[in-house]
């Protein structure tokens, strides 16, 4: 695969810092890689997926529309996706660097078309110690050339060892490749939330010093997941998470001279102390148990990275099997016919449609419209629609006292547990109006872009307010045309465990169907907007539409 290097670019109206009146609006982009990331190892480390629950009214597609699902029904919180580099990879990259390559742009959707996670496809790599697996792994991860992939080693879940062990350990004499070294419940517990697409915070193993190290390594969901060690097949339950399993064998001659090598540069080890523990303990071991564990294997690897056949029937495989999974999200949501002449739903919160509102529609839908007067009733729209979501909100009951001493029976909002989301770089433009009405509220920032090789939206960056979980979130996009980047907004609140009821989209303007796909997947969500137009076309642009919003708020191209 072509080594894929990072291209993040800010998007033109981004970076600013603090408003005079200390509302946060920053856009901190050093958030996408963060600190301590090799170069080339940047991979969105700043993602965090918990899953979610949810519950469902609304369900107006008619099953002919490729749904499995019944109306009532709801679909299972399964997994997400993302790329990661193993803690046995990260602490190798040093001597490693020449050969890494790979790595990732946006994170592509991590669910299907009604915003369901998608399971990731999960490899296991079986085989002696030094047969090649991790270097296996890596060939399957620059050949496949999906930005998402996590490879977790089993090197991770070796046990603390006690006092006694621990010397044991320095004079060669504590077995490592016996069963009981490892931490296997730590071990499923960890691929389950993987494949969950939650979060998860991996040991570092140092193999010089026989021990944990303080520091963890945070991995999360990914569209890939490998995982390797000397006994990946050994526990059933592990096992039972592998969707293909391959068996790297290597002849043992081969693998002591690699062991040798390996131990002494890099794993503080002696000629003696390798020889020792290789006969003792390493090749009975792997007679014993890993050897056996080949009859469980989907695909044998002989010779391990060199086999380059072998690799890319893998590779071809797991193609086949992701296209399966099916993430063709804005191809599927343009393509929504199903939804032609249902009624709109019931979570759609459309302004009244007063000769106002047409009238600056009219200014910013026409073309000739010089930029200065499009962000003159740009914003006066944003406003209208700002306004409109806050009094959609509860309101209590409340008395006050005017000057003049009477009672007024007025009414305050519920809670002022209220942040406003920006989905860059057209959301952006309804910031300052969420500012103006809500005193001191908070604003987060989803950076979305089209990848233009699959038309996919891909998440580049976000930056959410604290404790967003406790808040109404007003997520903010100028336009919404398949509903496709709004999906993925909604998704990475809800992965940040926001409650569905508690997120209202607010646009200028929405395709019907758009408006459908959103309902239909987050029917909890509340979807406010100023106008709905009937088409999408080829381009994804809404129909009669605005053209491209932020281009012409911008004044870019
Ligand atoms: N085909 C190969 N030719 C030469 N050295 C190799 C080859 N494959 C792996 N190695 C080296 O052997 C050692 C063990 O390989 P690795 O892939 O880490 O195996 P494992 O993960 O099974 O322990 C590493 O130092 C690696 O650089
Ligand atoms: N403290 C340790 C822990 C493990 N080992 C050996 O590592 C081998 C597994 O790692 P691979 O990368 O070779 O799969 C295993 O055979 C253990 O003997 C060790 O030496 N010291």
């Amino acid at each position: 695969m072509a080594a894929k290097i990072n291209i993040f670019e800010p998007p033109p109206s981004s970076a600013s810092s603090e408003s005079d009146d200390g509302v946060e609006t920053q856009t901190d982009f050093s958030e996408v890689f963060p600190d301590g990331e090799a170069d080339e190892e940047r991979s969105g480390d700043f993602y965090n997926t918990p899953a979610s629950p949810i519950t469902v009214p609304y369900c107006p597609r008619p099953p002919s529309a490729g749904s499995q699902k019944s109306p009532k029904c709801r679909r299972q919180r399964t997994t997400s996706l993302n790329r990661q580099s193993s803690n046995k990879a990260a602490t190798e990259s040093v001597l490693r660097t020449t050969h890494r390559t790979i790595y990732t742009a946006g994170r592509p959707p991590w669910y299907n078309s009604e915003g369901q996670k998608v399971e990731p496809f999960v490899i296991g790599i079986c085989g002696g110690s030094a047969s090649g697996k991790t270097t296996v792994a890596e060939k399957i991860i620059e050949s496949l050339g999906v930005s998402w992939v996590t490879l977790l080693s089993m090197d991770s879940f070796y046990k603390v060892l006690n006092q006694k062990q621990h010397e044991e350990s320095h004079r060669n004499e504590y077995n490592f490749d016996h069963p009981d070294a490892f931490d296997f419940e730590i071990l499923i517990e960890t691929l389950k939330k993987l494949k969950e697409g939650r979060k998860v915070d991996v040991p570092i193993y140092n193999f010089v010093t026989h021990s944990r190290e303080s520091r963890t390594k945070t991995m999360y969901g990914a569209n890939v997941i490998i995982f390797e060690g000397i006994l990946a097949f050994y526990n059933k339950e592990v096992r039972n998470m592998l969707d293909m399993k391959v068996f790297v064998d290597t002849d043992a001659d081969i693998r002591l001279a690699r062991r040798l090598r390996r131990d002494i540069s890099q794993r503080g080890r002696d000629l003696e102390g390798v020889l020792k523990q290789y006969t003792s303990m390493v090749q009975p071991s792997f007679n014993h148990y890993i050897a056996p564990l080949m009859v469980h294997a989907d695909i044998i690897v002989p010779r391990g990275g060199e086999n380059e056949v072998a690799i890319q029937l893998i590779v071809q495989h797991v193609h086949t099997q992701l296209q399966l999974r099916g993430l063709k999200i804005r191809e599927e949501l343009a393509q929504a016919h199903a939804f032609r002449g249902q009624p709109l739903p019931d979570s759609l919160k459309l302004l009244p449609t007063t000769p106002q509102i047409r009238g600056l529609h009219t200014f910013i839908r026409n073309k000739d419209t010089p930029r200065d007067e499009f962000i003159f009733y740009s914003k006066r729209l944003i406003r209208l629609v700002i306004e409109y979501t806050l009094s959609l909100m509860k309101f209590n009951e409340m008395t006050v006292e005017t000057p003049q001493g009477v009672l007024y029976e007025g009414k305050r909002m519920a809670t002022d547990k209220i942040c406003g989301v920006s989905i860059l770089r057209a959301g952006e433009t309804m910031e300052q109006a969420v500012c103006d009405v809500c005193k001191d509220i908070r604003i987060g920032k989803i950076l979305i872009q089209t990848n233009l090789q699959t038309g996919e939206p891909e998440l580049y960056y976000m930056r959410l307010p604290k404790d967003i979980k406790d808040f109404k979130v007003i997520l903010m996009d100028a336009t919404v045309a398949t509903g496709a980047a709004a999906m993925m907004a909604i998704r990475v609140l809800l992965d940040h465990d926001v409650q569905e009821s508690n997120i209202l989209i607010v646009s200028l303007l929405m395709a019907e169907s758009g408006v459908h796909s959103i309902a239909y997947a987050f029917p909890n969500v509340q979807i406010v907007t100023t106008a709905i137009d009937p088409e999408i076309n080829e381009k994804f642009y809404v129909l009669p539409g605005i053209g491209n919003f932020g281009d012409r708020y911008f004044g870019t191209e």
